[in-house]
C-alpha cells in the first residue's frame, strides 16, 4: 500500500505517515455520495412499497405479484393491447377477485353489478376517468364521461338526458334512413356492380404508418365510416363524408384511435396526465380531434346565427336540443358546454356502434348455421333496398338474441370500470370486506363471460342461448333473463350508464337487417383470423366480404 506523503493529492497531517491511498479516499467518498443518491432513494423506495404491500387491506386477494406492488404491471398489460385476454386467463387463474394493482380488485360478481353501478351517488368514479378532460380558458373541464363528482354530473346531464330517451331516439329515425339508403347506395355502386370487395372494418395498414389511402381492392371501411357518418347527421345534420371518401381523409378517426388510448394507458397511473396532456409548460398529450372540433363549432355558430341552409327543423338533431338546453338550463348550459357534449357524442359513440357492427358480422358470418337463421328471419319481414323500421327490426327474436350475443361475446368497452368503494366498505360474496377508499370494478368482457350465469358454452358464440328452451317456460325464461342481464354490462350501469345506448342500438337494429335483406353477404376468406387490439376499447380490423344482390 502507498503512503499518503506520496500522494499529490491533499494536505497531510505533518509528520504523519498514513498508510492509506487518498484516492481510495475519494472514490470512497464518492461512491458514498452515489449511496446518497442513488442507494438511499432506491431503498427508500423499496421500503415504502414494501411497507404499502404488507399494510395494503388487498394483499389477502390473490393476484400476479408485481401488481400488488406498482400500477406499472397493469400499464404494461394495457400496452399490450390484450387486456380482456390476460384478464381473463387472470380470473381463470385466481377466481372472481383478482387483485391487478396494489389498490385495485378486478371482480367477476355479476350479482355485485347493481351495488357497485348503482345510482344512490355513492359509488364514485376512479381518477382514471380524469384524463378525458380538455383545458379550456386555462381550466382543466369535465364532461359527462370524465366527471368524477356525482353531484357535479348529475348537473351536467340534466339538461340533456331526455333527448337520448327512446322516443327521443325514435324521432330521428328519419335521419337514420337516409344515412342507410346513401348506404346502400354506395355499396351498390362501389362493390356489388364492380364486384369488388367491401372491407366491414378497417382498410389494411389503416393508422400504422403506410400512407393514409385506399388500398384497391379494400376501399370502404364500412362499419366505422357508416357510424361516424351516422352520428354526424344526428348530431349537427352533416355527415363527415367518410362513406363518400371511403377513407379517415382527414386523419380524424386516427386521432380518435389516439385518444382512446391514452385514456386506457394514462388512466392507470392517472399523475401521468399532468406531465403529458395538462402539462402546462409542454403539453405531451394526444393530438385534439381539432378537425371534428372545428366542424362542431362552425356547425353551432351558423345555426346560432340562423345561417344553418342544411338544418330542416323538422328533423331535430342533438345541436338543437343543446342549443336549446342552453336557454332552459342557462345556469348550466354555455357555448363550451354545448361543444363538449357535441364531442362526446362522435368520441363515445361511433367507435363504439362499429365495434358492435363489426363484430356482429365477424362472429355471425364465421358460423354459417347462425348466419342462415339470421338472414331468413330477416328476408321474411324486409325487401331489398329499404331501410329497414327500427320498431319492426326489435320485434324479431333471433336478431335480439344475436345482438345480446354480440354484446356479451364482444364487448365494445373490454376494460375494468373502476369505482372507488364508498364509506363502510363492500362485502364480498366470500365475506370478506374491501374497505372504504379502495377501488373495484367490473369487465364487461370477463362477467360476460361468466359459467356460472352463461353457462359452460360461456366462451362460444352462441345466440341461441338467447332464445326460450324447450321446456321453459314465460316465468323461468324472464327469471333467467333478469340474471342474464345483471351480467350484461356493456354499456355500463346506475347512473353512470351509457346515455346513448338508444341510439347506437337504433343504428343496429335498423343497419343489419337492411343490409341481410339488400344482399347476400360472404366473407372472402371464411378462415379469415381479423386484427385486434384490445384496451379500453376493444378494438378490430377485417372483415372482408363480398357483396352480391339478394338471390331469393
Ligand atoms: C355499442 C355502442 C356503445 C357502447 C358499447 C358504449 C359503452 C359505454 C360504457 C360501457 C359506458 C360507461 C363507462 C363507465 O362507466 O366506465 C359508456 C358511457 C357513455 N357513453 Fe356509451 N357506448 C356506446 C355508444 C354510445 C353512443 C352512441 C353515445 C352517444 C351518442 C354514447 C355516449 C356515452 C356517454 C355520454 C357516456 C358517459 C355517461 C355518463 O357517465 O353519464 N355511447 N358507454
Amino acid at each position: 500500500m502507498a503512503s499518503a506523503s506520496s500522494s499529490a493529492s491533499g494536505p497531510v497531517p505533518t509528520g504523519a505517515t498514513l498508510d492509506w491511498d487518498w484516492n481510495t479516499v475519494l472514490t470512497a467518498a464518492q461512491s458514498s455520495k452515489l449511496t446518497l443518491l442513488v442507494v438511499a432513494p432506491s431503498i427508500a423506495c423499496f421500503l415504502w412499497f414494501f411497507v404499502a404491500y404488507q399494510t395494503s387491506p388487498l394483499k389477502k386477494y390473490p393476484g400476479p405479484f408485481l401488481a400488488g406492488w406498482t400500477n406499472l404491471w397493469r400499464l404494461s398489460k394495457v400496452y399490450g393491447a390484450e387486456y380482456a385476454q390476460t384478464m381473463k386467463k387472470l380470473h381463470e387463474k385466481y377466481g372472481p377477485i383478482v387483485r391487478i394493482g396494489p389498490n385495485l380488485l378486478d371482480l367477476d360478481f355479476p350479482e355485485l353489478s347493481r351495488t357497485i353501478y348503482n345510482t344512490d351517488g355513492k359509488w364514485v368514479k376512479s381518477d382514471f376517468y380524469k384524463n378525458s378532460s380538455s383545458i379550456i380558458d386555462g381550466k382543466i373541464t369535465y364532461h359527462m364521461f370524465s366527471e368524477t363528482n356525482n353531484v357535479e354530473h348529475a348537473r351536467l346531464k340534466r339538461p340533456v338526458v331526455r333527448h337520448y330517451s327512446v322516443p327521443a331516439v325514435l324521432a330521428m329515425e328519419a335521419h337514420m334512413d337516409k344515412v342507410v339508403a346513401d348506404l346502400l347506395q354506395h355499396l351498390k355502386k362501389r362493390f356489388v356492380e364492380p364486384r369488388k370487395v367491401c372491407n366491414f372494418g378497417d382498410w389494411l395498414g389503416y393508422c400504422e404508418s403506410g400512407p393514409r389511402h385506399h388500398l384497391p381492392g379494400y376501399e370502404h371501411t364500412l362499419t366505422r365510416s357508416d357510424a361516424w357518418d351516422f352520428l354526424g347527421i344526428v348530431t349537427f345534420s352533416t355527415k363527415f363524408g367518410y362513406m363518400e371518401k371511403g377513407y379517415d381523409f382527414d386523419g380524424t378517426l386516427a386521432v380518435a384511435d389516439q385518444s382512446i388510448d391514452y385514456l386506457a394507458l394514462c388512466g392507470q397511473m392517472p399523475w401521468t396526465d399532468y406531465i403529458l396532456d395538462k402539462n402546462p409548460i409542454y403539453p405531451l398529450g394526444p393530438p385534439n380531434i381539432s378537425n371534428v372540433t372545428n366542424i362542431a363549432i362552425q356547425k353551432m355558430t351558423a345555426r346560432l346565427k340562423g345561417e344553418d341552409k342544411v338544418f330542416n327543423p323538422e328533423k331535430p338533431d342533438f345541436l338543437q336540443y343543446f342549443i336549446e338546453s342552453k336557454s332552459t338550463h342557462p345556469e348550466i348550459v354555455d357555448e363550451g358546454k354545448i361543444i363538449g357534449y357535441l364531442l362526446l357524442n362522435l368520441i363515445a359513440g361511433a367507435d363504439t356502434t362499429a365495434i358492435t357492427l363489426r363484430a356482429l358480422f365477424y362472429y355471425t358470418l364465421k358460423d354459417q348455421r347462425v348466419w342462415k337463421k339470421l338472414e331468413s328471419e330477416v328476408r321474411s319481414v324486409f325487401r331489398a333496398f329499404e331501410p329497414a323500421a327500427h320498431s319492426k327490426a326489435r320485434a324479431l327474436p333471433y336478431l335480439d338474441a344475436v345482438v345480446n350475443e354480440t354484446l356479451r361475446y364482444h364487448p365494445a368497452v373490454s376494460m375494468i370500470m373502476e369505482r372507488i368503494v364508498p364509506e363502510g366498505g363492500l362485502v364480498l360474496p366470500d365475506g370478506s370486506v374491501v374497505p372504504g377508499g379502495q377501488m373495484v370494478g367490473m369487465n364487461p368482457y370477463i362477467v360476460g363471460r361468466n359459467k356460472k350465469v352463461f353457462g359452460e358454452n360461456a366462451d362460444d358464440f352462441y345466440p341461441d342461448r338467447w332464445l326460450q328452451r324447450d321446456g321453459e317456460n314465460d316465468e323461468q325464461y324472464k327469471e333467467r333473463m333478469q340474471l342474464w342481464n345483471q351480467a350484461m354490462l356493456q354499456f355500463g350501469g346506475g347512473s353512470r350508464i351509457c346515455l346513448g345506448r338508444n341510439l347506437s342500438m337504433m343504428e343496429v337494429y335498423k343497419l343489419v337487417p337492411t343490409l341481410l335483406s339488400t344482399f347476400d353477404i360472404e366473407l372472402e376468406d371464411p378462415n379469415e383470423i381479423w386484427w385486434y387490439s384490445s384496451r379500453w376499447f376493444y378494438r378490430t380490423k377485417g372483415v372482408n366480404c363480398r357483396l352480391r344482390p339478394r338471390s331469393d
